[in-house]
């Protein structure tokens, strides 16, 4: 049974995704359709869009159509990706660059600022009307919000994963890539900030987050998509009410590298000494993941307070997946001098708390932050 989408077309879309891994392995020649020459008339109406690959399941390869979930991630390179989509070369005028090859569990934060250049960089450029990065979806969540708060130009930025390899019967990243140089190409984007587009959605990259590890509907936002793409055509609904973009007060070309910002998951029964190793790691800031509405144990607040008191920010997130947490609810923030994320989960506060450090650690300064992004 196929939940959302007719199996014909999901097959189909399977089988012409799977022949980038075919012509990988030197299987035979790509069916893909003619590109528009560059030059030509034809090709000077159309948005220019570059596609910056990165890796994940989008360029993954398993060893049968069956093979869903087992799979090898970062496989498949960009040139074999657009060859696969064919039906890219009708909406813009696509060329692609491969900046990595990796699964997005292993990007490092210089990675992350590399990326960001790169996109600011291109999208400086007068040929270049729109960027689509290919990206594997367990940290894409991460790059989405950092893209968001940092490259300054309203042109539009898409970032797109799958969750099935190429090689999968009904791979996803077919359509999640003709869907994302859509998206990148249209008019409507513009301004939209970051934008997603996995399932036949538009999601903002600030808040959208990885929900399910193994189905292709696996990317939510408690506040809902900004939309949807379909057959071609993009229907925005809502749009973002956050900073970001132009009107952030953060500028990629003006950041070589990130603060280390560390993690704590809360549970019942949590072991004190986390922290210290944190410190000791270097962490300018810890977002706490606590329980609930933030909640932290009544054993940690001492070594919250300690911490804190030696230079260290706290961040008060929670591992709760949708809601928000609020100032001084829960622990007397004002009285501690603690920060708390609001309705961005622990990933999505550690990428803000980061990007906000290399300007201020002035704690109104962060929570102001924290309010406004
Ligand atoms: N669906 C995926 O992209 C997951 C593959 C891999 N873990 C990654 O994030 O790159």
């Amino acid at each position: 049974m196929f939940s959302s989408r007719s199996g014909a077309a999901l097959t189909a879309r399977g089988a012409v995704f799977a022949l980038a891994l075919a012509s990988t392995l030197g299987a035979g020649p790509l069916l893909a359709r003619e590109m528009p020459e560059a030059g030509t008339a034809a090709a000077a109406k159309k948005p220019n869009v570059v596609i910056l690959a990165t890796g994940g399941t989008i360029a993954g390869a398993g060893a049968d159509a069956a093979n869903s979930a087992t799979y090898t991630a970062a496989k498949v390179p960009v040139d074999k990706l657009i060859a696969a989509v064919p039906q890219m070369s009708a909406v813009a005028n696509v060329r692609g660059e491969q900046v990595f090859q990796i699964a997005s569990e292993s990007f490092t934060d210089a990675q992350l600022v590399q990326l960001g250049k790169r996109v600011s960089q291109l999208l400086k450029q007068d040929d270049v009307d729109g960027v689509v990065i290919t990206h594997g979806t367990d940290t894409l969540e991460e790059t989405s919000f950092f893209l968001d708060l940092v490259v300054k130009s309203d042109k539009p930025i898409v970032v797109v994963g799958s969750m099935r390899p190429s090689t999968a019967i009904s791979a996803d990243g077919a359509l999640n890539l003709l869907d994302a140089v859509t998206v990148a190409a249209s008019k409507e984007a513009i301004g939209q900030g970051v934008t997603v587009t996995m399932n036949d959605t538009i999601q903002s990259g600030r808040d959208v987050t990885k929900r399910t590890n193994v189905v292709p509907s696996a990317f939510f936002s408690q506040w809902g998509p900004l939309g949807m793409v379909i057959e071609g055509k993009t229907y925005f609904f809502r749009s973002l009410s956050k900073r970001h973009n132009t009107s952030s007060e953060f500028d990629i070309d003006q950041i070589d590298s990130l603060p280390l910002v560390g993690i704590v998951h809360g549970s019942g029964n949590m072991i004190p000494g986390v922290y210290d190793a944190e410190v000791q790691a270097g962490a300018k800031a810890i977002v706490n993941a606590g329980t609930g509405n933030g909640s932290v144990a009544g054993y940690l607040v001492d070594k919250l307070k300690d911490i804190r008191s030696k230079g260290t920010l706290v961040i008060r997130s929670s591992r709760v997946p949708d809601g928000l947490v609020l100032r001084n609810a829960e622990q007397p923030d004002d009285k501690y001098d603690w920060v708390v994320a609001h309705d961005l989960n622990p990933a999505k506060a550690k990428i803000l708390a980061a990007v906000a450090l290399t300007k201020t650690s002035d704690t109104k300064e962060l929570q102001r932050i924290f309010w406004e992004y």
